[in-house]
């Protein structure tokens, strides 16, 4: 079994929290509140850049130059293709990059970005791949899911239409694809039994942390969006 199948099973439903979360469906259905989508571009703006920050230590730790590579592509697709279509779709919602650097990062982005770089600074190159994984994986599910159970998605007059076309299309599918076999191919040299559980805490608590972080912001949007915990 692909070692993602493995620790989104394990993760439970501290996955499908993650992503089946309320800013999801209501993304999904065109009624997320305008608030709630433009705090998260924003954030997800400064995500983007501690994400880069992430592969690039991903390169660090590479054991090979194979690993070298993958982490390089990774930092540079950061770079030079998610910032500029997030930027694009920032500025399609009135924000411009002066707003965007301007802006403070919430404590949810922090949390998250900054979990992810230390699971990378204490552990291997594994470690940092497990963490980033419901990133990445996530992602791509949902994007997969919200176009074909929402047909509205592919309509020009979706409000969020772009960024699920993004997230459901063949060249970011791939990316997650690509990144699964990374993560099984370096799972192959360095896991072993003893290793899961800690694995399976990485990717949990990154499922959790990626909750929070819509979560957030959907609370833009008001004190009434907040959800009970399990
Ligand atoms: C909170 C949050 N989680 C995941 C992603 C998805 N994502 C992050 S970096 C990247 C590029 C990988 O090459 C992608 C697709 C996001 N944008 N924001």
């Amino acid at each position: 079994m692909q070692l993602f199948s493995r620790l989104k099973q394990a993760a439970g439903p501290d996955w499908t929290g993650y992503v089946e979360h309320e800013f999801v469906r209501c993304l999904g259905d065109g009624s997320l509140p305008e608030a709630a989508f433009r705090r998260y571009l924003v954030q997800d703006y400064l995500f983007l850049v501690q994400f880069a920050r992430a592969y690039a230590l991903a390169l660090y730790k590479s054991p090979t130059l194979v690993d070298m590579h993958n982490a390089l592509d990774g930092v540079k697709a950061i770079l030079d293709v998610e910032m500029d279509l997030h930027v694009g779709l920032c500025a399609g919602w009135g924000l411009s990059r002066a707003d965007l650097d301007a802006a403070r990062e919430e404590r949810a982005t922090t949390a998250y970005t900054r979990f992810v770089l230390d699971a990378g600074m204490q552990g291997d190159l594994l470690d940092l791949q497990v963490a980033l994984a419901p990133c990445i994986m996530g992602y791509a599910e949902i994007g997969a899911r919200l176009a074909s159970s929402a047909p509205m998605a592919r309509h020009a007059d979706h409000p969020y239409g772009r960024w699920i076309g993004e997230y459901a299309g063949t060249a970011y599918q791939e990316v997650a694809a690509a990144f699964a076999g990374w993560m099984d191919r370096v799972a192959a040299i360095y896991a072993n039994d003893p290793r899961l559980p800690r694995l399976e805490a990485l990717f949990r608590q990154a499922s959790l942390l990626e909750a929070d972080f819509w979560q957030m912001g959907l609370e833009a949007a008001g004190p009434d969006r907040s959800v009970v915990r399990p």
